[in-house]
């Protein structure tokens, strides 16, 4: 029997994916498997028994990679599973920002009372006028499973996009539309851009990226959009930009005491993903996760590990092995293995970053002192016997 825990709540659709051999349980220390939307884990207790953690979405900055990977907790996210549901809020914020959309509705409330307000209307609509997107140029920071659908629709739109991206990845370019200007030197962006969104991963290297520098190259007339992470941009530096009208608007989809209520700032409380298709697919692709590497020891789309993956067990044993990537590691398997006379049928190795995966199928299931051997070897970080 697995047993898990949801740190926030999971779309039943993917939960229901667990087989009768699954528990939920209501406690993470009694858990094998995690699965998270958005709660803060860094401050955590993770307990040993802990295997997988798989993050329902695309996002991992609430998750301490290292200090899991470290215990041999793989972490998986969703990859583009919640992709569309953030690019058409993209295109609202775009016309959010665009078109007073937001002021005419509450003056329709205001005057909700008014017999005349249909005829009233006519006189003050001029007061929520704004521009079309079509004909403008826009540009996409980060040409991911987000910015690639963003710059894509964008050409439907009418808009003349410019797409920057060092790390683009082969799939993603071939998704990418070719009508995409590609730039290279992001500055021309912040320069010549009417719109500019930004989609890519918060990290040391990608934090405060959209710096009072940036900002000052920017149009008076430039709208930015921000449905990545607040942090992505220096939101104190924006704030004064759009209050001297250096800049005109900033959507951001990550509401904090800097942004809502300063002027020129349009905040929705982290929506990007809550759609009913999003959460359904975000659950369905991390529950398929967590059973494949609890039953069989694949790892698809892990965050902190390498991708390994070998089917499902057909030979007598099979074990995974979470290890240190540094030289000399398999052949103190094999010696081990090999000295408890035990053969290896099939195996596969990968690495990512300072971390490796080992997953070794086996003629026989491995005996519990053999076990203890691997996992006192030096440098290896868990054991998983998986059949
Ligand atoms: N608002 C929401 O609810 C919501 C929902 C989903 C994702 N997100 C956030 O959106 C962002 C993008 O998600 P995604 O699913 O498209 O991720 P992704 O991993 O598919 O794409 C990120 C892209 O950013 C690129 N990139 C990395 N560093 C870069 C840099 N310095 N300059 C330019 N490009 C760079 C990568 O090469 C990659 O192509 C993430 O920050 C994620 O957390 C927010
Ligand atoms: O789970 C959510 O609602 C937000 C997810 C989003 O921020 C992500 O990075 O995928």
């Amino acid at each position: 029997m697995f047993k898990y825990n949801c740190l926030n709540p999971i779309a039943a659709v993917g939960l229901d994916l667990f087989s009768d051999q699954y528990e939920k349980v209501d406690e993470l220390k009694d858990a094998q498997a995690a699965l998270v939307r958005s709660a803060a884990m860094h401050d955590l207790e993770l307990p040993d028994t802990l295997e997988a953690v798989a993050r329902a979405g695309a996002g991992v900055n609430n998750i301490p990679l290292d200090k899991c990977a470290e215990k041999g907790i793989v972490v998986f996210n969703t990859p583009g599973a919640n992709a569309n549901g953030v690019k058409e809020l993209v295109f609202a914020g775009m016309l959010y920002a665009s078109r007073d959309i937001v002021g005419g509705i509450e003056w329709c409330l205001e005057n909700q009372n008014d017999e005349n307000i249909a005829k009233t209307a006519e006189k003050q609509k001029k007061n929520f006028a704004g521009t079309e997107i079509s004909g403008k140029k826009l540009g996409v920071i980060g040409l991911g499973a987000i910015g690639v659908l963003v710059a894509n629709a964008a050409i439907h739109m009418g808009m003349e996009v410019y797409g920057y991206d060092p790390y683009i990845s082969v799939a993603a370019a071939w998704n990418l539309s070719r009508s995409v200007k590609h730039i290279s030197n992001v500055e021309d962006i912040y320069r010549e851009c009417d719109y500019i969104t930004i989609h890519v991963p918060l990290l040391d290297s990608t934090k405060k990226m959209i710096s009072a520098d940036a900002i000052a190259m920017m149009k008076p007339t430039a709208i930015i959009l921000n449905f990545a992470r607040d942090l992505l941009v220096d939101e104190e530096a924006m704030v004064d930009a759009l209050a001297a009208g250096k800049v005109h608007k900033y959507v951001s989809d990550f509401p904090n005491t800097t942004t809502v209520g300063a002027k020129g700032c349009i905040v929705t409380p982290h929506l990007g993903a809550s759609t009913a298709e999003s959460e359904d697919n975000c659950a369905i692709m991390a529950v398929r996760e967590i059973r494949d590497y609890l039953e069989n020891g694949n790892i698809v789309h892990s965050v902190n590990f390498p991708d390994c993956s070998m089917g499902a067990c057909t030979t007598a044993g099979r074990i995974g092995i979470l290890h240190r990537n540094v030289k000399g590691m398999l052949s103190l398997y094999t010696t081990i293995l090999g000295d408890a006379g035990i053969n290896i049928d099939g195996m596969a190795n990968k690495s990512k970053g300072d971390y490796a995966y080992a997953l070794l199928d086996l003629d026989t299931s491995v005996p519990e002192n053999v076990l203890e051997k691997l996992k006192n070897t030096e440098g290896v970080l868990k054991v998983r016997k998986i059949c």
